[in-house]
């Protein structure tokens, strides 16, 4: 069979242009299915793993429906987060940009309501919107949906959800019954496909069929943690990673907000983003993300469906979800429009039980994979190193340095000459770093007698916190946490203070729990 491509499917001419200068270049499996079956009129379901273009699917024909003369609301779509409104009416607009006549506007809370009436009033054929705000427009008569012909239920299993099912249900009341209608989600649990069958007449539907519900290119793992251990681990996980762009989930607001200030005072370039911030916060926060000024994006599940941002290489499950069609949708910000990504769930205490329900569910396998320890990534270090020494001889430019090479090769092996300067690139910031502590050392006075100052070769870069460290200790029987004073965190060392006679149990107790300690001075502090 000939592969269809997007001429085949009739598409309007200008769309037509427009999705070529987007780089699209075939259509995707839910694009060639869906697209003729909306342009018949018919009334859908569609469900296609994340990333597969489920967007471009119900969105051009819903385009080609508007009649441009007329200038009411033709087309509603319905989107269960802001983020996820703007993100669609933005794709829209894109597909739309050589029918100037036709517009989209995104339409959702949180944002001046004054501004969304303005814009309204000049004419808009597609909103987009969450439904809340929409409701909030229905009653102050700024949002007519009389003329409505088309409606769309993206994220549908989320939409007909408990928590917003009344709310469709008042939207879709004041909207013609004549009107066109279409679910579309990556997941469609049965009973919620029945719910929206009631909203539909006599839909079709469109699975496009795979083995699995996740998308075959995103490689599946999950680490084995203890609950006190979770952001030592994570912090070693972030050092080994070399993606660039990245999501972590949590389960509760609180949550994103704490791990936030753990990894940024760690030095990590990461936000939050959850449902508790201001909008003008929450756009500010995206935005970052989406020019990949930060790193990583700390959220809770607002931000797990839908949201599509190029090259997100890895996501974590900080916390592993509670709701299994969550883990489809949060790792499915990877591995979008047939790139590759990586997925990593942490289980703590009991969770390995659900972990595997949820590759039940998912019908997928997620394998195990070890916590990288302090050797691994100094491993990776010297790795990535090599690679810029390579990467610098190749791109050349060396030349004013090759003489300085040649002198010093007059005494000394080319090999020792490498070796020695990588030592001291590699040890420059572990020295600052134990001089920094020495030199807090050295004016600490404070230690009581019995008491030594000892340093533990954790820090700020491996996940040290008072609480961990405490934790790991008092985890080892007959040494109790309060025996161990932490009195400063440097980027690679603790400086803590140990009762004398316990300091070999605590140097052991850290061993055992994979933190190696490292007495750099065992003197009492008093004794100096
Ligand atoms: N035919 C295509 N060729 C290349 N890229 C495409 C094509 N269709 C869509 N894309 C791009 O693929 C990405 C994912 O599309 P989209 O956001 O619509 O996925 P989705 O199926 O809605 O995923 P999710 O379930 O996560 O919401 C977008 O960046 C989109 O521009
Ligand atoms: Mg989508």
């Amino acid at each position: 069979m000939k592969n269809i491509e997007f001429q085949d499917l009739n598409i309007e001419k200008n769309i037509l242009k427009a999705i070529e200068e987007m780089g699209f270049e075939a259509p995707t499996p839910i694009q060639s299915q869906a697209l003729p079956k909306l342009y018949e009129g018919k009334d859908i379901i569609g469900q296609a793993q994340t990333g597969t273009g489920k967007t471009a699917a119900f969105g051009i024909p819903m385009i080609e429906k508007v009649n441009q003369k007329d200038k009411s609301v033709q087309i509603l779509i319905l989107t269960p987060t802001r983020e996820l409104s703007m993100q669609v009416a933005d794709e829209l607009r894109k597909f739309a940009k050589y029918l100037p006549e036709t517009r989209s506007l995104a339409i959702y809370g949180g944002q001046p309501i004054e501004r969304q009436i303005k814009a309204l009033k000049q004419g808009v054929q597609i909103v987009v919107g969450t439904p809340g705000r929409i409701i909030d427009h229905i009653r102050r008569k700024t949002l007519k949906l009389d003329k409505v012909i088309g409606v769309v239920l993206d994220e549908a299993d989320q939409m007909l959800d408990m928590g917003f099912l009344e709310d469709i249900e008042t939207i879709l009341d004041t909207t013609p019954k004549d009107r066109q209608t279409a679910m579309f989600s990556a997941t469609m649990p049965r009973e919620i496909e029945n719910i929206g069958k009631k909203y539909l007449k006599s839909p079709e539907k469109i699975k496009v069929v795979h083995k699995e519900l996740t998308v075959p290119k995103i490689g599946q793992y999950y680490f084995e943690v203890k609950n006190h251990e979770k952001l030592d681990a994570l912090c070693r996980v972030l050092d080994m990673e070399e993606s660039e762009l990245g999501m972590i989930f949590c389960r509760t607001k609180k949550g994103v907000d704490e791990l936030v200030e753990s990894l940024q005072s760690r030095g990590h370039s990461v936000e939050g983003l959850h449902g508790d911030l201001k909008q003008s916060q929450r756009d500010r926060v995206m935005k970052k993300f989406r020019d990949g000024i930060i790193d990583f994006l700390v959220a809770t599940d607002v931000a797990a469906r839908g949201i599509d941002v190029d090259d997100v290489e890895l996501v974590i499950n900080y916390d592993i979800p509670e709701d299994f069609e969550y883990y489809v949708h949060r790792i499915g910000r990877t591995g979008r429009a047939g790139r590759t990504g990586l997925a990593y769930t942490f289980v703590a205490g009991r969770q390995l039980r659900t972990l595997k329900a949820l590759e039940t569910y998912a019908k997928t396998k997620i394998k195990r994979k070890n916590i990288p320890t302090i050797n691994d990534i100094a491993e990776k270090q010297r790795e990535t190193i090599a690679k810029n020494i390579v990467a610098t001889i190749e791109k050349g430019g060396i030349a004013e340095y090759t003489n300085f090479v040649e002198k010093l090769s007059e005494d000394h092996s080319s090999i020792d000459i490498a070796a020695a300067l990588l030592k001291l690139m590699i040890n420059k910031n572990e020295e600052e770093s134990i001089e920094a502590a020495e030199d807090v050392a050295s004016k600490d006075t404070g230690a009581e007698p019995g008491m030594v100052r000892m340093f533990l070769n954790i820090g700020k870069k491996h996940g040290a916190t008072p609480g961990n460290i405490l934790g790991a200790i008092t985890g080892e029987s007959g040494i109790e946490g309060n025996m161990v004073g932490v009195i400063d965190i440097f980027d690679k060392f603790t400086f803590v203070e140990v009762p004398e006679k316990h300091a070999n149990k605590v140097l052991t107790a850290m061993n055992k729990n994979r933190i190696k300690g490292r007495k750099i001075n065992m003197e009492p502090a008093n004794k100096r």
